[in-house]
């Protein structure tokens, strides 16, 4: 596998540059068994270390641009590879993916604790390692102290939390979240957003991050993709080219609002090209 050999700095980050791409998606499109063409075959590459955002109207094939890249969504046609390797190259030393999804699918009889390390025992983890992993990765969500409560005693933003902990406790090189903040209330959102930002930073981690959000969108991502729906497609790409700290002075910043502009422009020429029907797409 080819090495670092360079690096260049976006959002306080350094990401590596010429290193293998962690996902790259060769024409890969998908009809569905009813025969329903849900994507157009679609390009892309994310690259090691890239916060990567999917938006687009309802039904444009977010969902199942993210599925193929979880490896759980067989493409119909095309191709992907994941650090240059077939799906067995996320088993291979060091590489790990985990999912996120919109709702945080906990185990509500287990405490906290046993549901964040579930998939550290499914995958024979010796019980101390494992231990030692949870809890490091509940302190890194505001979650030390709530290891032996049940589900029903959080909140949901909370639940989220042990959510992303779960993911966390496996130290995943790639992070796949499909809307995994959609169904909470802004502040708490904005609030994870922050904390989501800061654990993306400090990791050599990539994430692929669904949203209908532009604010979101704008607020996380080094590159924003705009789909288009029926059949779904890659309508447009944005950089979010924002080298300083994405903070609460960023999110009221004239850059911040002319980036919002740029994607909800975006996102209309996307909806006329999806023949203005859906809608789902918020700020
Ligand atoms: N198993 C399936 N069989 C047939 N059609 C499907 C299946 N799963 C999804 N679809 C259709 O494929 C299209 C893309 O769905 P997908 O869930 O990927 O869209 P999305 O952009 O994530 O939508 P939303 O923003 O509403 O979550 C939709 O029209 C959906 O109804």
């Amino acid at each position: 596998m080819p090495q670092t050999v360079a690096a260049t700095t976006i959002v306080g980050k350094e990401i590596p540059v010429k290193r293998v791409p962690v996902i790259e998606v060769k024409a890969a499109e998908k009809t569905f068994p009813n025969g329903f063409r849900a994507l157009e075959p679609v390009d892309l590459t994310l690259k090691p270390g890239e916060f990567l955002t999917l938006i687009g109207p309802s039904g444009c094939g977010k969902s199942t641009l993210l599925g193929m890249m979880t490896n759980l969504l067989p493409a119909s046609k095309g191709k992907l590879s994941w650090w240059g390797g077939g799906f067995e190259q996320t088993g291979t030393p060091g590489k790990t993916l985990s999912i996120v999804f919109q709702d945080a699918t906990l185990m509500p009889w287990a405490t906290i604790e046993t549901n964040a390390r579930l998939p550290l025992d499914l995958a024979g983890v010796p019980r101390p390692q494992a231990q030692e992993r949870v809890q490091a990765a509940l302190a890194k969500v505001g979650l030390a102290g709530f290891g032996g409560q049940l589900p029903r005693q959080l909140s949901g933003g909370m639940r989220m939390r042990v959510s992303i902990a779960r993911a966390l406790a496996t130290e995943p090189d790639l992070l796949l979240m499909d809307e995994p903040f959609g169904a909470l209330d802004e502040f708490t959102r904005n609030k994870l957003d922050a904390d989501l930002l800061e654990l993306w930073r400090e990791r050599d981690l990539s994430i692929v991050f669904v949203t209908h959000s532009i604010y979101e969108a704008v607020f996380l991502s080094t590159r924003v993709v705009v789909m288009a729906a029926r059949p779904g497609r890659i309508s447009s790409i944005i950089d979010i080219d924002v080298p300083g700290p994405r903070d609460e002075e960023f999110r009221g910043s004239p850059r911040f609002a002319a980036l919002c502009a740029e994607l909800s422009r975006a996102l209309h020429l996307a909806s006329e090209e999806s023949g203005n029907v859906s809608g789902g797409t918020k700020p």
